[in-house]
């Protein structure tokens, strides 16, 4: 999907001094592969050189051979063998560069989506709650696919210059002053290059937003799709595509006009027009030197290895730009500052017990509305803390900063009596597990799903720990069992389902914490009980933190804080905090009511 973000970069155009710092570090890229590319340099190096020689060797045989009546047919022999030994190293050396220059820009295109995808992960929430998934995906396949086709660009370019200059060489070598009446020619074929490029970069961009817009309202209406046929939204959808649907056809109209006005039938009009200059000077009356056929050869050969890369460049030239833009999202999400809160991995603590502290915790999300304020609980080993308030309260937020997803900036949170943030990053995953209300499922299957490719954990411990969660019944009573496949995101399980895997899944990797958000959504009553006893089960000898939207699942709890715009407002066990009859005895009696 194309985005906001998108759009702002196609709309207007980037400088050329940013543009050639783009193009710099993308060569950055490219160079790490300086083998391959330097084999591809020569190739074409030496495929331009024997395009030069070729006809030079053929202008060498005309004049000096097939001029006369009767040539010896050895020499015919051994011109002709000349020819096909010289356009058969031609081809090996086009072959060479065709293949080490692919195999170059594949390389450097593998490590480009390596950059990304590692950079990806080491960017922390606030970067994610930022952007928009849909880009991030678009930057990391997309993209790089568009950095293709400017690789490839790139590699005729070299070619194409290569091809020009060897031309000249050879125009100048063949004929001094034709090549010099040739080379007016140059500044007219930079002048429709300069003018070609103004506007098929305009027309380009405006096709590429125009397509992005495309892209959203497919994305929105086929997401939307029940919304749209519930408030009878079709017709307003496909008045408004069709809209969209005509600018795109037309802007692709003028690209196509530009193109087949400017492209080839100006090329090859200043190429007919370049060959019949170069004809009528060599058949000047006037002139006292005799001009052999062979040059007049050679030089139609050479001003087609001018004209012709011109107008493939020509032709690319939005690809390129294509390029630059796709290099610069690309370098957008390398740049990208939002990391991930830092842990110090040089300590080599463990945590051994799982105390919680929380001493003055104050936190916000961007920086500047303060989301929680002077949060202190403390929660003892094997102990559970119930988080309780309204909808906003913060409760997720508190978990939010206890799994070290954003990084908070004013008091403490200590585990076993050591601030947070010395443990290892990696202690730290390990030791705490996140229960989510709707867990994500791998593509794969319910083993996989349940040991998240952990070697180390057997099928035996896999089976104990769904077992113990009760998740054992359902999973064998699937086709495959254990081997049942789960497609994306888990769709054909059901949310009970979902949530007993991923507490199957947290059982077996063995946390000393637990950090719950308590499902309640849409379950019927028998897979919450199974749910429920799931969670107790999980519970057991271990430190929880339970987010509980149903005041009952967590009545035992050692103690409950309540929550209210980010402030603790009451706090005690479940009977203390009736018998306060305050907000928590509120939203106990109200929650009664509703049942
Ligand atoms: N990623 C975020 N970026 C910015 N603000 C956020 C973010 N997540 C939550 N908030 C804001 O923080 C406040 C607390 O949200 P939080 O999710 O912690 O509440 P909650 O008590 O868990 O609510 P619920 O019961 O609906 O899940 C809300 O005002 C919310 O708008």
């Amino acid at each position: 999907m194309e985005d906001e973000h998108t759009k702002s970069v196609w709309s207007k155009e980037i400088p050329v001094k940013e543009q050639l710092g783009i193009f710099k570090r993308l060569m950055h890229f490219v160079m790490r592969f300086k083998k391959e590319m330097l084999i591809a340099l020569i190739g074409a190096f030496l495929v331009s050189a024997i395009n030069m020689l070729l006809p030079f060797g053929l202008q060498y045989f005309l004049d000096n051979y097939l001029v006369h009546l009767s040539v010896p047919a050895q020499i015919i022999l051994f011109a002709g063998l000349l020819y096909g030994v010289g356009s058969l190293i031609k081809a090996i050396l086009q072959f060479t560069y065709e293949y080490f220059f692919a195999l170059g820009s594949e390389k450097s295109l593998e490590s480009v989506r390596r950059a990304l995808y590692k950079k990806l992960h080491t960017l922390g929430m606030r970067y994610f709650d930022q952007t928009p998934a849909g880009s991030i995906v678009s930057r990391v396949t997309n993209d790089t696919m568009t950095l293709s086709n400017f690789l490839t660009v790139l590699g005729s370019i070299v070619m194409s210059f290569f091809s020009i200059v060897s031309a000249f060489v050879a125009m100048f070598t063949s004929n001094f002053v034709a090549g010099l009446i040739m080379l007016a020619f140059l500044p007219i074929m930079l002048f429709i290059i300069w003018q070609y490029s103004k506007r098929s970069s305009r027309l380009y961009r405006n096709y590429r937003e125009r397509l992005s817009r495309i892209n959203t309202d497919l994305n929105e209406s086929i997401e939307g799709v029940s919304l749209i046929q519930q408030f009878k939204q079709e017709k307003r959808m496909i008045n408004y595509f069709e809209d969209e649907n005509n600018s795109l056809m037309k802007t692709r109209f003028n690209m196509i006009n530009l193109n087949s006005m400017l492209l080839s039938p100006l090329t090859s009009m200043l190429y007919s027009l370049a060959l019949a200059v170069a004809l009528m000077y060599f058949g000047f009356p006037l002139r006292t030197t005799f001009v052999p056929a062979g040059v007049v050869y050679a030089f139609s050969q050479y001003l087609s290895q001018f004209f012709n890369p011109i107008s493939t460049m020509m032709d690319q030239m939005t690809l390129f730009q294509d390029g630059i833009v796709a290099g610069k999202r690309i370098f957008k999400i390398l740049d990208a500052t939002q990391y991930e809160p830092k842990q110090n991995a040089q300590t080599g603590l463990t945590i051994t017990k799982g105390k919680i502290e929380f001493k003055h915790v104050s936190f916000s999300y961007g920086g500047k509305n303060e989301i929680l304020h002077d949060i202190s609980f403390t929660v003892n080993p094997g102990e559970t803390l119930g988080i309780v308030g309204h909808t906003g309260s913060g409760k997720s937020s508190i978990i939010n900063v206890m799994m070290r997803f954003y990084e908070f900036h004013k008091g403490e949170i200590l585990i076993d009596g050591v601030n947070i943030k010395k443990y290892p990053k990696k202690e730290l995953r390990k030791k705490l597990g996140l229960v989510l209300q709707d867990p994500f499922m791998f593509y794969g299957d319910i083993s996989s799903n349940i040991r998240l490719y952990n070697r180390n954990i057997t099928d035996k411990q896999i089976k104990e720990a769904a077992k113990t969660v009760q998740a054992d019944s359902f999973i064998e009573k699937m086709p495959g069992k254990y081997h049942a496949k789960v497609g994306e995101g888990g769709s054909e399980l059901s949310q009970g389902q979902r949530q007993l895997i991923s507490f199957a899944r947290t059982l077996v990797s063995d946390p000393k914490i637990l950090v719950l958000d308590e499902a309640t959504a849409n379950v019927d009553t028998e897979t919450e009980a199974l749910i429920q006893q799931g969670l107790k089960r999980l519970r057991k000898g271990r430190t929880t933190l339970a987010i509980a939207h149903r005041l009952s699942t967590i009545a035992d709890a050692d103690q409950i804080i309540v929550l209210d715009k980010g402030r603790i407002v009451e706090r005690g066990t479940h009977e203390q905090l009736l018998a306060q009859k305050g907000y928590y005895y509120n939203l106990y009696t109200l929650q009664k009511k509703q049942k």
